[in-house]
């Protein structure tokens, strides 16, 4: 069974429909990186996933479970935890005392302080400085090390790269692979397709808030799912 399942869920802003009969799944343990061209629908996807906007038709399943009704503070504690785009770190607070909100409500399991610390380590150096005083990617790892305190199921990421440095990226990616060897199932979002296909077992393209592609990442080039990213011809 798959830890995360979506079935002909459509999204919608008053008129503007920003999902179309979209099917997904995450199983468990695995890395999903859905991409996209802007606007293709990829945080309204994570919005719906997170309770944070009610699909206008369609099933979502965690667990087993319709969560349709949910509210989002309600998915935190089934397993279910989002870092949004943008980051929003408690400025006023620290590095330790943001991850340690983050476990405030925390299920049982593996991640805590010292995990977290094992994952980034740029982290630990800088666990008595104040969210307002740290660069992007501080931000951005102290971010999703708030998230896993709350020991999610299922990590959803949301444009982790965006507004980074190269190299900054670099080290936020490295540590994806130890948080799902601990057992945390990850679905990323990304525009940058070098950065999503490296790290994921499986790619999902939308285009105008339909799927364009969903295949192994062994299995597709990066061509083919650049294509299908842009709508050209050889994605099908
Ligand atoms: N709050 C909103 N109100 C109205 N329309 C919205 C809202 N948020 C998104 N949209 C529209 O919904 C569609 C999908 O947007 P969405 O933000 O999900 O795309 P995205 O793939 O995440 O793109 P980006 O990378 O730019 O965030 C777009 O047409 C966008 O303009």
């Amino acid at each position: 069974m798959s830890l995360l399942e979506l079935e002909g869920v459509d999204a919608h802003y008053g008129e503007l429909q920003a999902l179309w009969q979209l099917d997904l799944r995450v199983d468990e343990g695995e890395t999903l990186a859905v991409v996209g061209a802007n606007g293709a629908g990829k945080s309204t996807l994570l919005k719906t996933i997170a309770g944070v906007l009610r699909p206008t038709a369609g099933a979502v399943r965690f667990a087993g479970r319709d969560v349709a009704g949910v509210p989002d503070h309600k998915r935190v504690r089934l397993g279910i935890s989002l870092v949004p785009e943008g980051r929003r770190v408690f400025r006023s607070l620290t590095v330790e005392e943001n991850l340690l909100v983050g476990g405030y409500r925390r299920r049982p399991g593996e991640w805590d302080l010292a995990a977290v610390y094992e994952a980034f380590p740029l982290l630990e150096d800088r666990r008595s400085r104040t969210g307002a005083h740290l660069s992007g990617g501080e931000q951005q790892a102290t971010a999703i090390g708030r998230a896993l305190m709350a020991n999610p199921r299922l990590l959803l990421l949301d444009e982790v790269s965006l507004g980074l440095a190269p190299v900054v990226v670099q080290d936020i990616y490295r540590a994806l692979p130890r948080i799902a060897e601990r057992g945390t199932t990850v679905l990323v979002v990304e525009q940058d397709l070098g950065q999503a296909l490296a790290v994921a077992d499986r790619v999902q393209c939308l285009l105008e808030g339909r799927t364009a592609l969903e295949a192994p990442v062994g299995s597709v080039t990066r061509e083919q799912v650049a294509a299908a990213y842009f709508g050209l011809e050889e994605a099908s």
